[in-house]
């Protein structure tokens, strides 16, 4: 039986992220188009003997153990297995952190679908994700792995099939933003809404067509310095920018990976902000 594994746990951008509705409970009604992008966390995943769940990260503001979504994960899918062995996890962190890049989740998320394999536990992708949403909204998305419409809470996923490919820029000027405070600030007012989705986009400018967040209305004006991001990406030569997740990464879109790279280059030489020049996957 294989005993370790090693998983790419992708970053993910939000094309759209309308919020319907404040439910009862605090969560969101949202509908969103979610995009991978090949910015990866490194989980490693090895069975050991015992029972302990041990988690390394070693990036500050990453709790190790317990407080690591990662852990979580293990818990809930060792508890379903009956504890039949301790597990130890390893993160090599690349994806920013409290970004809006879903980093946390795509780690939960691959640590899901690496111990259903290693535990030969057999579940669907489906059970994975039921699992994976009392952890994290964004964490099904991460077990579905394909572009998608996400409704509910970000539960609900409808596979989007006709987007074309992206050279995208990332830039997160190294403020962290708390998800929580975001939700929390919003201000629900009447918002022109994507009432469908488009059958196909033919190109970069297609989806540039389609591409709006609402959270922008919170982060942007606590941190302007996004807006300044947004146009530098404008004036470098993407199609079009925006606001990630609850922020506070950019992305630029672009239709050639010159253009992105030249556009990375000079962002990068601006103070001390993250830049990655990445590709849709
Ligand atoms: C901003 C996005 O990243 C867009 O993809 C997600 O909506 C956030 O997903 P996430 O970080 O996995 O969210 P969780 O860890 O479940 O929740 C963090 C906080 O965000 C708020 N939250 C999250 C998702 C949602 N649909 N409505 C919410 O109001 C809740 O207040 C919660 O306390
Ligand atoms: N494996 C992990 N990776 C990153 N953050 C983690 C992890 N486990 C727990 N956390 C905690 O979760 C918080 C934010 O996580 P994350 O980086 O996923 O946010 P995010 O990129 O803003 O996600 P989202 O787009 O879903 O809002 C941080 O405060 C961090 O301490």
């Amino acid at each position: 039986m294989l005993q370790s594994i090693i998983l790419q746990a992708p970053a993910k951008v939000n094309y759209r992220l309308d919020v319907i509705a404040r439910r009862p409970d605090g969560y969101h009604e949202l509908r969103m188009i979610m995009q991978r992008v090949n910015l990866c966390d490194q989980v490693s995943i090895k069975l050991i003997d015992g029972n302990e769940i041990k988690v390394s990260c070693g990036r500050e503001g990453v709790p190790d153990g317990e407080g690591n979504i990662a852990w979580k994960a293990a818990r809930a899918l060792l508890d379903l297995a009956g504890q039949p062995s301790g597990v130890e996890i390893a993160i090599q962190k690349n994806i920013p952190v409290a970004a809006g890049l879903g980093g946390g989740s795509s780690d939960c998320a691959a640590v899901l679908l690496g111990l259903n394999e290693l535990l030969g536990l057999g579940l669907s992708c489906e059970q994975l994700m039921e699992i994976g949403v009392k952890l994290g909204a964004d964490v099904p998305f991460f077990v579905f792995q394909q572009t998608a419409l996400a409704e509910g809470i970000g539960e609900k996923l409808t596979p989007l099939t006709g987007l074309p490919p992206a050279w995208v820029v990332l830039v997160n000027p190294n403020l962290p933003v708390s998800t929580a405070w975001v939700y929390k600030n919003l201000q629900l007012t009447q918002r022109e809404r994507l009432a469908t989705i488009p059958d196909s986009f033919e190109d970069v400018a297609s989806i540039c067509r389609v591409l709006s967040n609402d959270l922008e209305s919170v982060t942007i004006p606590a941190f302007p310095v996004i807006s300044e991001i947004k146009d530098e990406l404008i004036a470098r030569g993407a199609c079009c920018s925006l606001m990630s997740g609850s922020g506070p990464t950019v992305f630029g879109l672009f239709d050639d990976e010159a253009t992105a790279r030249t556009a990375g280059e000079a962002l990068r030489g601006n103070n001390d902000w993250f830049v990655a020049v990445v590709e849709t996957v």
